[in-house]
């Protein structure tokens, strides 16, 4: 998981999906109360455009600039709060918000050219808040800032009541906030990208399996086990055939190369994100399909019976092709039919018996039953 040194964002795209992902939640909430908050300032700093001007056209103008600002932030903050917006849409909330303010900032200025000072402080704290606390790539916040940036400056020697002083001093100002506000931004991008990925290390650490990459007891316990959806839902339970012959005959080495070959053609025939494979003990891996019935569960069994069944293995020496088979139990219900709290503790327990019929009628084959 490299972060990209300009940005500190993930170079690969599927981490930074992931990361985005994750924070989705926090960021639509961060969004909209960033958002509303502005919106408030905004509103309450029109007594300066009175102070300024008092009652004219030009304030009158001003106070549409002004509620045309609060409008497009407020109903973005709405959005945000309201919706469940995906992550593009967030940054198109935050962007538009921010460059409608950023251009009423342009054109208070223009209106009240005698005190540019201010409006570059302003502007000096919009960009911060731009750049920190409004949730938004920093590709887009940094183009939107920069942009401002360089309107205002022509806009300060344009219409600003300014020594070349004083345009100077400010030009350099703005310059400094933007650097920093980048560098700020970037520093945050990486700590919080650091941060999810010592999370992703722990996260797969505690649910995997170290040898087969699939998921452990523990996963099945604290994730699996209270399956709320109705429907149907079908669990297959598989144990490697003679196994202890296989560790006996080939050695250790070679017995975990069959348990990760057995775990890959099973990790590879189910829907990802949907299904999953659990590392049930030492050779013995649970199938849990919610939303499969009996028929499916049996297809995919008889699938993956005869996949690992036809299989060469290939013993760490390279040496010989080693033949290994398994035994499978699987057991279906209907959740809707079913009145269990702990229908997968059933199935389990069924898919179990199922297995162990399998081993005694012969090996290499698959006993199933749909629950009552
Ligand atoms: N190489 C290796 N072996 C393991 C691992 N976990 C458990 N085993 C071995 O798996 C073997 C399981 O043997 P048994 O329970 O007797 O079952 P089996 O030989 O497969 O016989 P059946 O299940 O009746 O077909 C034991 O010898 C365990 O030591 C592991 O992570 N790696």
């Amino acid at each position: 998981m490299e972060i990209n040194a300009l940005t500190g964002e993930f170079a690969r795209a599927p981490n930074e999906a992931a990361f985005l992902a994750h924070k989705q939640e926090q960021t639509r909430a961060l969004l909209g109360f960033t958002l509303s908050f502005c919106t408030v300032f905004y509103l309450g700093f029109f007594a300066t455009d009175l102070a300024a001007l008092g009652w004219g056209p030009d304030t009158m103008a001003l106070l549409a600039a002004r509620i045309g600002v609060a409008v497009t932030a407020g109903a973005c903050a709405w959005l945000a709060y309201r919706r469940r917006l995906p992550v593009r849409a967030t940054r198109l909330a935050a962007s538009l918000a921010e460059g409608v303010a950023l251009a009423c900032l342009m054109f208070i200025s223009v209106l009240r050219p005698d005190e540019f000072h201010w409006h570059a402080m302003s502007l000096a704290i919009m960009l911060v808040v731009v750049y920190l606390y409004i949730p938004n790539r920093l590709r887009y916040a940094a183009g939107l800032a920069v942009a401002a940036t360089l309107a205002f400056v022509v806009f300060a020697g344009q219409y600003g009541h300014m020594s070349g002083a004083d345009k100077l001093t400010m030009g350099m100002l703005l310059v400094l906030v933007n650097t920093f506000g980048f560098l700020a931004a970037r520093r945050f991008n990486q700590v919080s990208r650091a941060e999810f990925r010592s999370w992703s290390v722990l996260k797969h650490a505690a649910e995997r399996d170290h040898l087969t990459g699939c998921f452990n007891r523990r996963y099945l316990h604290e994730q699996l086990m209270g399956v709320p959806d109705a429907g149907s839902l079908t669990v297959l339970l598989c144990d490697i055939d003679h196994f202890k012959h296989i560790n006996d005959t080939h050695g250790h080495g070679d017995g975990d190369m069959v348990l990760r070959s057995f775990a890959r053609i099973l990790q590879a025939a189910i829907r990802d994100g949907v299904d999953s494979v659990v590392r049930y003990g030492g050779e013995e891996f649970l199938i849990v399909l919610p939303g499969t019935d009996l028929a499916g569960g049996l297809h995919l069994a008889e699938r993956l019976r005869a996949t690992f069944a036809g299989a060469a293995l290939i013993s760490q020496d390279g040496a010989t092709a080693l033949r290994a088979t398994a035994s499978f139990g699987v057991a279906a219900v209907d959740r809707t039919a079913l009145a269990s709290d702990a229908p997968l503790r059933r199935l389990i327990a069924a898919a179990d018996a199922l297995m162990y019929q399998a081993k005694r009628n012969g090996r290499d084959r698959i006993e199933s039953l749909q629950l009552a």
